[in-house]
């Protein structure tokens, strides 16, 4: 009977038990459970219920505390009785277990009653609505659009939700314990100290609640964070979702809280921070979220706790199993211990009631029958002895999950593939199924001692150049002697190469100092250089492990047998990153020669493939000088080029350059292993000497001279032989150093561009003629007969306009350019110039209109009679 009591006391205890993570010691509990009699979630239901209901727990409530009374006092006889508990004293060891809960939060099913049926009824209906006397708010527009495609999502790898808890508990455990570092009172003392995160799951109410002792959340915290301020990726994200629906990058956006809602379709976040009082968030997303300050639920010390109230077809996150599956795959390079509360079956000594002992006695004296010379004192001793039996009973403790043993910590060599990819899922966020790139770890020792270990990702982030000049993006993670500091620190790597992931931890540098002190210290210039160094040999190397970049066929067939997965790696590195490595070419001049290497591009003689600077020189001609350029918009409008013409036919390579970054990038990128670049657009195209030269050029005198002059009024600096044309009769080249016609076009389709800036960089303009040419050779005869031929400075000039438009500039005046090609095509078809347009005439179109209006007019009338002869 005492056993009957105890059991059903410890259920109704289990039931009315509300606090989800107390680890204090049983006696304090009945004083917490009387606030969640208050609990404003009563306030949600009506009058009637609610007076139902308070009865109804009032007399639960008394029932329950007699029931208890009884089996505490049996358990205080019943010295053999132990908890499955961990009895270590407090300690402040930060990785210490949290201490084993009595197995009161945690009810096994088959225990229930009827009133338990109907209470877990009620709080079932009172969840639908949020309460009552909470300060609400509304989602911001974006915030509560992206919701909603979570709340309805179809998406089947619902899992997401929980690494992206873990993810931010990991974070506000990373904040509390760097601002620890020069503050130690921000961590409290006791339970508060030790920075954990704690799972915990309650089945009869179907609730998963993951809780960390990290930064918490302030009011105003909870308000902004979760749900009126939309980040930058919101919007990003909700676009992706209408296109891929891919919900497994949610974190990469900076949304990953709402991932929730794809399991749980109301939510509370319990939060206290230092600064602050306990506030309760809850939202059922749908729009409104509130807040209100927590007088209920117990007190967290410091940290958060979020609450998931699951929707009935996520019932799989309430088996244990699925959440140890589900940490160990995603979470398992958190650097704080995870634990579990987790159930376990014991065998325990329970006093045998009076059945069981009579039994046992019985048993005991067949025995004696059996075996008459047993020693007489022996017997008696047992006699004395409690009477007890084993049962099998569910307790619960919390289990450890992870291993939180440092992977940058290992030895290089110790650390698989795998490892390294699944370390890199878990610091980048990108969970997709793609590897990394290519990955670097080493110790750099000496002056200045650091680990790293350095990833390039397989895909570039949709936000990598936004803002690239004003913002602060850094992707490597700060540590100091374990101990995360920031991933906030542009100081460890320069702009260009903020794609890569990665962290550094460092002995070097000290500890206890602001971030602002930090940012200054000097180690870190010799961090940011060595790190340099190491992430532009990383990327060299996946060019030089993919067999698509080796020119040598051999060695490329030799390559590709036993490197296949690395195939085609740097093209794939290239079309997501080669801008940033252009950009690095720019700011970076002390690297430049090295990221010159890695530069790839296409050109006339890659065959629709990307080369090299390295491969272009194995190629060049024998006595070439320069590498050959040119810049345009694409590459199949390049490919017609008349500036190619004659480079081609003598079999020159040349260099199509067509990202609008590739015009800013040739201005730093003068030359490159002894080599001057040219581009074929510009002036100062050397292609060997032609014994010709000089005597075209004095026979085209008279009419490069005359032309000059001609064009005096259209900014032309020049009139030239050309030595680049074939088929063409003329074109325009600029002058070296100012901006190429592609240039030009690029700054004046900038909408802050400034006018006075362009018309002072733009380069002088110089219209080179092609001597061979017939059009040219017919120009000169004619200049040479009459240079005052009104139709031959007519034709000169529309060939101006003409080779202006083929060498890719804007015309100023596009009217001029056509009215010169009509009246060409006049005289082509023997059109006198003199011939006007013929004019309308004037009375015909005014009584045209006339007659339209009276036939409008008259229609009616005509639309009545019909409607007449229907009737
Ligand atoms: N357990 C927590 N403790 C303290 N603050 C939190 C916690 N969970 C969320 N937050 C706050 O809410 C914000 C929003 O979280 P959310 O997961 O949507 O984005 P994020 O953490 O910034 O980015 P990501 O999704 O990449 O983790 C966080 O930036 C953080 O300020």
């Amino acid at each position: 009977m005492a056993m009957v009591n105890l059991g059903f006391g410890v259920v109704l205890w289990g039931r009315l038990q509300h606090s989800f993570f107390s680890t204090s010691k049983q006696t304090e509990q009945p004083n917490k459970i009387m606030p969640r009699i208050n609990d404003p979630i009563s306030d949600r239901i009506s009058s009637v219920e609610e007076a139902t209901r308070n009865t109804f727990i009032m007399r639960k409530w008394t029932l329950a505390s007699v029931l208890l009374l009884l089996s505490l006092l049996f358990l205080f006889a019943d010295q053999g009785r132990k908890f499955q508990a961990n009895a270590e004293g407090d300690s402040d060891d930060v990785v210490d277990p949290p201490k084993v809960e009595e197995k009161l939060g945690a009810v096994p099913h088959g225990h229930s009653t009827d009133s338990d049926v109907a209470k877990r009824e009620a709080e079932s209906i009172s969840k639908r609505s949020l309460r009552s006397n909470a300060e609400k708010f509304e989602f911001q527009a974006e915030v509560s659009r992206l919701m909603d495609i979570i709340i309805n999502s179809l998406y089947s790898n619902k899992d997401i939700f929980l690494r992206e808890l873990i993810s931010n508990a990991s974070d506000a455990l990373d904040k509390i314990r760097f601002l620890s570092l020069t503050d130690k009172e921000v961590l409290g003392e006791g339970d508060n100290t030790k920075l954990d995160i704690q799972i915990k799951l309650d089945k009869e109410k179907k609730i998963l609640s993951i809780r960390d002792r990290g930064i918490g959340m302030t009011k105003e915290d909870l308000i902004k964070n979760l749900g009126t301020i939309a980040k930058s990726g919101t919007s990003a994200f909700v676009e992706k979702m209408q296109t891929s629906g891919d919900l497994n990058l949610i974190g990469q956006f900076g949304v990953g809280f709402y991932s929730v809602y794809l399991v749980a379709d109301y939510v509370e976040v319990i939060s206290k921070h230092n600064d602050d009082k306990q506030y309760v968030w809850e939202s059922k997303a749908d729009g409104a979220f509130a807040i209100s300050e927590d007088t209920w639920n117990e007190p967290l010390g410091r940290g958060t706790e979020i609450r998931l109230h699951l929707k009935d077809e996520a019932g799989e996150y309430l088996e244990e199993s699925k959440l140890k599956e589900l940490v160990k795959r995603y979470s398992e390079f958190i650097n704080f211990p995870i634990y579990i509360w987790a159930s376990k079956e014991v065998d325990v000594e329970v006093p045998a009631d009076e059945d069981d002992s009579s039994e046992e006695e019985d048993s005991e004296s067949s025995s004696k029958e059996e075996s008459e010379d047993e020693d007489a004192d022996k017997s008696d001793d047992e006699e004395k002895k409690p009477k007890t039996k084993t049962v099998k009973e569910t307790t619960y403790e919390w289990e450890l999950l992870n291993d939180v043993k440092a992977i940058w910590l290992r030895n290089p060599k110790d650390v698989t593939d795998e490892e390294y990819t699944k370390f890199y899922h878990s610091l980048a966020k990108d969970f997709s199924a793609e590897k990394p790139l290519a990955w670097s770890h080493f110790t750099a020792e000496g002056d200045v001692e650091f680990k790293a270990v350095l990833f390039v990702p397989p895909k570039a982030p949709h936000d990598l150049y936004e803002g690239y000049y004003n913002s602060n993006k850094s992707n490597l993670k700060l540590y100091v002697r374990r101990v995360f500091i920031s991933d906030e620190f542009d100081e460890l790597l320069p702009k260009y190469l903020s794609f890569l992931k990665g962290l550094v931890d460092s002995d070097t540098l000290p500890l206890n100092v602001s971030r602002e002190m930090l940012q200054q210290h000097s180690s870190l210039k010799t961090i940011k250089k060595k790190l340099i160094r190491k992430a532009l040999d990383m990327i060299r190397r996946i060019a030089d492990e993919d067999p698509d970049e080796s020119s040598d066929k051999e060695k490329k067939e030799e390559v590709a047998s036993d490197n296949d997965e690395k195939k085609g790696q740097y093209t794939k590195f290239w079309n997501e990153f080669g801008k940033s490595i252009k950009l690095g070419i720019i700011e970076d001049a002390t690297n430049r020669n090295r990221l010159a290497k890695l530069l790839r591009f296409e050109s006339t003689k890659s065959e629709g493939k990307l080369t090299s600077l390295d491969q272009y020189i194995s190629r060049m001609k024998a006595g070439q000088k320069d590498i050959f350029y040119i810049t345009g918009t694409s590459k199949e409008q390049l490919e017609k080029s008349p500036f190619l013409e004659r480079l081609k036919k003598k079999n020159y390579e040349v260099i199509f350059f067509t990202d609008p970054v590739d015009e800013y990038l040739m201005q730093y990128l003068m030359d490159y292993e002894d080599k001057k670049f040219q581009n074929v657009s510009k002036e100062g195209l050397k292609l060997g000497k032609d014994s010709k030269d000089k005597e075209l050029k004095e026979s085209f005198k008279d009419l490069t001279k005359w032309w000059k002059k001609a064009l005096s009024g259209d900014n032309v600096d020049d009139v030239k032989i050309s030595n680049r044309l074939d088929n063409t009769p003329c074109v325009v080249v600029t002058s070296k150093f100012g901006w190429s016609a592609n240039m030009e076009r690029i700054m004046q389709s900038q909408t802050l561009s400034d006018a006075s800036k362009q018309a002072y960089m733009r380069g002088k303009r110089v219209l080179e003629v092609n001597p061979r040419h017939p059009i040219i050779k017919e120009l000169r005869e004619r200049v040479v007969k009459n240079p005052e031929d009104e139709s031959v400075k007519q034709t000169a000039q529309l060939m101006y306009q003409t080779a202006l438009f083929e060498s890719g500039f804007l015309l100023n005046d596009p009217k001029d350019f056509a009215n010169r090609i009509y009246d060409s095509v006049k005289s082509s078809l023997d059109i006198s110039p003199e011939a006007t347009v013929e004019e309308e005439d004037e009375t015909e179109v005014e009584a045209e209109s006339d007659a339209k209006e009276d036939a409008s007019t008259s229609k009616p009338e005509a639309d009545d009679d019909d409607v007449k002869d229907e009737l």
